[in-house]
């Protein structure tokens, strides 16, 4: 999936500045009737950066692409594309859009498609040739060219979806759940794709519910609730922030536990508690700070008389961070 030496798209810049801004948003405010979908929204998308949106239903993820995408007008706020007001002349340009709900038509090929969507666009006759050969063997749909859609699978239809919206090549692209519905071989097909991109250049924003999709394919992650971003940061800071130093420890010990331990360890200020039930010999419990008090749990086993067997201790995961934030899963 090369875009090789006749790709259309332009070379990637010789140095990818992260302190120039894609995007600047400051205070978006979206009003539907009497909800408020977006409650003053800030962020900023550096060049050549990935940043995935995530958020639990309803927070506010599509109404924020379709802000910048030009689908709905915020009601509040400003939105700079690389320093420019997003409805100065030509600006929108800059901006392509992946919506979550294909766009495309099933009694037409691919090639067809793909040459609407770059009408579409406003490409040229001769550059619009040359993107849908770049598109076919991006895509890797060379040999469906000339199939209707209709027959093709979520995930095929999904990669004509993603080259819809970015034959005019946007320096960023905007995804609305990329990979929606589509198998793990497929995402991962999908991601190649963005990279690709990215690699040329591109700044990318998506939204998603995987958070190991987030995790592992990008470089920033926004935390959106009720309309509000919560959290903004690597996977790094975003840990540091809000479970810090705590992990969850799974241990088993030598034989079932008569009664619960009792672990004095956590910090001065806490009241002890109580670990594990009685009769088994596995139990999992949080502590504040692994390098002070794991050791102090390790005791409190010894002095009840049992000794460790097997003990893990979990790595924070974006899974801990969104729950201490939003105090839900992702799919609530
Ligand atoms: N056209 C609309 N008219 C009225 N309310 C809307 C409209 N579009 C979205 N909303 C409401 O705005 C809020 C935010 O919705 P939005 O679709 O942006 O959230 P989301 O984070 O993308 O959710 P999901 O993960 O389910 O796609 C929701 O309460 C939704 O019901």
């Amino acid at each position: 999936m090369q875009c090789g030496p006749n790709c259309p798209w332009p070379s990637p810049p010789a140095v990818i500045r992260s302190d120039i801004f894609a995007l600047q948003i400051a205070n978006l405010r979206k009003r539907y009737r009497r909800l408020d979908a977006l409650r003053g929204v800030d962020f900023a998308l550096s060049e050549g950066e990935r940043l995935a949106f995530l958020g639990p239903n309803g927070a506010g993820k599509t109404t924020l692409i379709r802000c910048l995408a030009g689908r709905t007008r915020p009601t509040e706020g400003q939105i700079l594309v690389f320093g420019h007001p997003i409805n100065a002349p030509g600006v929108r340009q800059s901006l392509g859009l992946v919506p979550q709900e294909l766009a495309l038509y099933d009694d037409l090929t691919t090639r067809e498609n793909l040459r609407a969507f770059g009408k579409f666009h406003g490409i040229g006759r001769r550059e619009l040739r040359d993107q849908v050969e770049w598109a076919l063997e991006w895509t890797g749909l060379r040999d469906r060219a000339d199939d209707l859609l209709g027959g093709f699978s979520g995930g095929m239809k999904r990669r004509v979806n993603l080259a819809c919206g970015v034959l005019h090549q946007p320096r960023i692209i905007l995804l609305d759940e990329p990979t929606v519905g589509v198998d793990p071989q497929s995402r991962q097909r999908i991601f190649a794709m963005l990279d690709e991109l990215n690699d040329r250049g591109a700044s990318i924003l998506l939204t998603t519910h995987h958070l190991d999709e987030a995790q592992q394919r990008s470089d920033r992650i926004v935390i959106m609730d009720q309309g509000r971003v919560i959290a903004d940061g690597t996977i790094e800071d975003l840990v540091r922030q809000t479970v810090g130093k705590s992990r969850m420890i799974k241990m088993r010990v030598d034989r079932p536990l008569e009664s619960p331990l009792v672990f004095h360890g956590d910090g001065e200020h806490v009241a002890p508690r109580s670990v594990g039930v009685a009769g088994q010999d596995t139990f999992e419990t949080r502590i504040d700070d692994v390098t002070v008090s794991l050791g102090r749990l390790i005791q409190s086993v010894r002095h009840s008389g049992y000794s460790v067997s097997d003990m893990e201790v979990q790595s924070p995961s974006l899974h801990h961070v969104f729950l201490h934030l939003t105090g839900h899963e992702l799919r609530d």
